[in-house]
This record gives C-alpha cells, structure tokens and sequence, in this order.
C-alpha cells in the first residue's frame, strides 16, 4: 500500500548527509544534467503501485459486484503510462481527439476506453464508436440523438452513459468543482421546480428525481435502443476532493436515480459511475484521501440502497487521475537569479527564479495551488529565509511555490525539486513566452529513459508557417 502521506515518490531518498536526493538509485543531479532542466520526473514504479493498489481496493471493498477502474488521462497521458496503467487492470479515460488518438496508438483495445467530453465534435464520436469504446458519456439531452445517427451510419451500437449533475458541492477549487448546477457539465437530476427537501431518502426526492431531466435524458437512451445501449450513469463531483461523505452522497443520488427510473421505465441500468476526484497531499501534513476507507463506504452505501429496493447490485465504476500520478511525479528546475526585496518594517523576501515556472505548471496561477520545494543537489544551510519561487515568465503571478522556507545560501547553480507535478503538470503546460515544454523522463527499477521529449525550438519553427 502505497503511504498516502507521503509527498515524494517512493522511490525518492534524501542521503541526510549530503543531501542529495536520488530516485531508485540515480540521483537528481544526475538526471539533470543527462536531460536537462526544467525536468518531470515520473517514477513508473510508483505509478503502477498506485493503479495497482486503487484497483485492488476496489475489487475488495465491493466484493459481490463487478468493479471497473479507468484512470483519466486528462491528468497524465503518454502511451507508456497508458500501458502501465492497464496492464494494472485499468480502462482509460479519454475526452478529446489527442487522447483518444495517444490511447489507441498505445495499443490500448477500444472496449478499454471511454469518452467524456461536454463539447465532442462528430470526429470523436465516430472514432469512439469505429473502435467500440465501452463507453460513450453523454453530457447533454442532444446528444443521444448525435451518437445514435452516428452509430446508425456506422452500422454499429454505441454504448452510452449518462452524466448528471447530482448536486453536490465539492473540490478544491471553483473552477474543479463539477456538480453544482451553474457550471458546463452533466444533466441535471432535479427539475427546475423541484421541491425543497433535503431528506434523499424521502418520497419526494425520489417523485422530483423521477420527473428530472436526468430521467428524460435516460429515457431519449432507450427510445434510441436500436443504435444505442444504455449502460450507465455516470456522476463526477470535482477534483482534489478531501471529504468522502460528498462521495457517499452522490452515490447515494445516483441509486435514487436508478430506483425512479426502473420505476419509470422498468429498465435496471447495469452501472454506475462515480467518477474522479480523490485528494493527494501536495505539502507536508496535507490530507490524502484515504481510497479504502472511502470505497468501504460507498460500496456500503450502494448495497443497502440495492438490497432496499430489490435491485440487483450495480457495476461500479471509478475514475481516478490525480491520486494516480500526482505524487508519483515531481519536476526539476535549475535556480537562475537569487534577488531579495525589502519589504519595509525590516522585512525581506527572496525571489528565487527557476528555469521554467506558469508553463510547466499553471495550478499556482490558476487554484492558487499550494507546493513546496527542497534543494534536492547538495545539503543547504541550517538557517532559513522567507523564499517565494518564481518561474521566468513575464508575468508577476508566474510563482511556482508561493512561501517558502529555504536554505539562506540558495544560490545560482542550485537544483530544486518541487512534489507532486505528476498530475496536471505536463498535460496543462503551455508555451507562453517561447518556452519550450520540458521533456518526461521515466524513473524505474531497471533505469531511466525519456518517456515524452523536450521540444524544440525548432518544433515551434515547424509552427510557424509563414514565410
Ligand atoms: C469526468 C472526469 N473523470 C475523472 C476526472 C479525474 O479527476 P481527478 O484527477 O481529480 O481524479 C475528471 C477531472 O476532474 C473528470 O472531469
Ligand atoms: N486540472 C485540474 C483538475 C480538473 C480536472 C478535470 N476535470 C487540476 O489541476 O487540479
């Protein structure tokens, strides 16, 4: 089992006298200088534990039903990590043309994949369905009628999903937050005249549910039944999620779903699914979310629901991609300019520029996301300074960790490693300013090799079209 707490990857180790660190026996310095800085570094090793583990978590906290696990690409995607991921049992989750394309380039069989997307173009859907997706979901009441023509042009039968908006607020961030009504995502579960009851269990929860568009969305599925197979509903709350009980809650909305419309329509839909969203610590001290106990919980909550209501158990489904690669990753950078500022009243801070910065990772800029960092090529002074880290981007609000206690002599020449970059680092990246997105390089028990490589100034060239 994997330390939830722990915010290296497993295979990182600070030598407490020199302190250096290495990764499965090669030290970071080493990396840096063979591939250059700024780096991701993603411990493979690491990765397929965590899938491992996640998966196997599942498997055993729902005993008598079926369990899928699908990890969301959105968070990291290169087809090594596709093969990794899958070879631990998972399905890989993909919502736009680039990761449905790395997926199938990997190798990976359609019927392990699926595709979300609150905008698709026709392209994908048809990509989807000519490569027999296990799942298609649905995130708007149009969309039944668009796959079913386009499985119907293909001679084929897509199998469908619906996404609902259960109406429960939860995640990190604004912006990562996906279940609240006034957002993008999903169909809603309740009318726009629904009643006010907050009890989900009581007869009028169920009667707002069964007349919701929710329901009407499932409903268009079955109508459609000749090109489509209703297979599921699909529910994901936001990201970066500490509290399970938003977890038991939505689940406990989506068997509510269920039960009206078996009621409605006499259709027993065979899955459900609950999407991402699991917590990792980015800093010391931080809450991880802890799958076992969650997954016990839900699984609990999804059996007493079936057993009350006669139904048989559901396939169960999860989503996972964040508490997959976060922590299994971090990124190197190359301190450049050491400048301290007076701050008035006596005092002072130090701006210590890295090599890289909102390009490599914009979650600082965007969530305000916190990180820590540490001088990862030599032992650094006892004393400390106030430090924020910068990246080299003409932009004030380019910080890569915002406060930060670091040796008072860092200096120029220093290399620092920031945790936790293995989720939304790489795929997020940018290349504002002309900067060139950072190679990733694969750590594991036999070496290490670049898994995605640096680009080039000549790849923005080959952009450049004009004469
Ligand atoms: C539909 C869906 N599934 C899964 C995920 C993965 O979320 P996380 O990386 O927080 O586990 C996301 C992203 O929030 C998502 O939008
Ligand atoms: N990109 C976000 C999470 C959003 C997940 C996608 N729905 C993050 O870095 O935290």
């Amino acid at each position: 089992m994997p330390d939830i707490t722990r915010i290296w990857p497993q295979g990182v180790q600070f030598d407490t006298n020199s302190g250096i660190a290495s990764d499965r026996g090669y030290s970071c310095e080493q990396l840096a200088q063979q591939y250059g800085t700024p780096l991701y570094v993603m411990d493979t090793v690491d990765v397929a534990e965590r899938a491992n583990y996640f998966v196997r978590t599942v498997q055993e906290a729902f005993v008598n039903a079926t369990t899928h696990v699908s990890f969301a690409g959105k968070a990291f995607l290169s087809k090594e990590i596709a093969r990794i991921v899958t070879e631990q049992g998972m399905y890989v989750d993909t919502c736009t043309w680039g990761e449905m394309k790395i997926a199938l380039a990997a190798g990976i069989p359609g019927r392990k994949l699926v595709l979300h997307g609150n905008n698709k173009t026709d392209d994908e859907i048809r990509l989807a369905i000519e490569n027999d997706f296990d799942k298609i979901v649905i995130d708007e009441p149009h969309e039944p009628e668009r796959i079913a023509r386009i499985a119907h042009e293909l001679g084929k039968r897509a199998r469908v999903m619906v996404r609902v908006t259960v109406g429960v607020h939860a995640g990190g961030h604004e912006y990562i937050s996906t279940a609240h009504e006034d957002q993008k995502f999903g169909i809603s579960l309740l009318p726009a005249d629904h009643s006010d009851v907050s009890d989900i269990q009581s007869a009028q929860f169920f009667d707002d549910v069964a007349h919701g568009p929710a329901v009407h969305a499932l409903h268009s599925c079955l109508e459609l039944s000749h090109d489509l197979e209703l297979v599921g509903i699909h529910s994901h709350i936001g990201s970066q999620i500490h509290d399970a009980d938003a977890f038991i809650e939505a689940a406990q909305r989506v068997m509510v779903l269920r039960r009206a419309f078996y009621a409605t329509d006499g259709y027993v839909v065979p899955e459900i699914d609950l999407g991402g969203g699991y917590s990792v610590a980015y800093v010391e001290g931080d809450a991880s979310m802890d799958i076992r106990e969650t997954m016990e919980r839900i699984a609990q909550a999804i059996k007493l629901d079936s057993t009350r209501a006669g139904l048989p158990l559901p396939i169960v489904s999860f989503e996972p991609g964040r508490w997959i690669v976060a922590p299994a990753g971090y990124t190197l950078y190359r301190v450049g300019t050491v400048k301290t500022v007076d701050l008035g009243e006596g005092k002072q801070r130090v701006y210590v520029s890295v090599d890289g910065g909102m390009s490599d990772n914009i979650r600082p800029a965007l969530y305000g996301a916190q990180y820590t960092a540490r001088i990862v090529n030599r032992q650094g002074s006892h004393d400390t300074i106030s430090a924020r880290i910068v990246g080299s981007h003409c932009e004030s609000g380019d910080i890569v960790v915002h406060d930060i206690a670091l040796p008072s002599d860092v200096k120029r020449g220093d290399l620092l490693a920031v945790p936790v970059t293995g989720a939304y680092g790489r795929t997020m990246a940018s290349n504002y300013n002309q900067l060139l997105r950072p190679a990733v390089v694969a750590v594991d028990n036999n070496g290490t090799h670049v898994m995605i490589r640096r680009e080039t100034v000549d790849d923005l060239l080959s952009l450049d079209v004009s004469e």
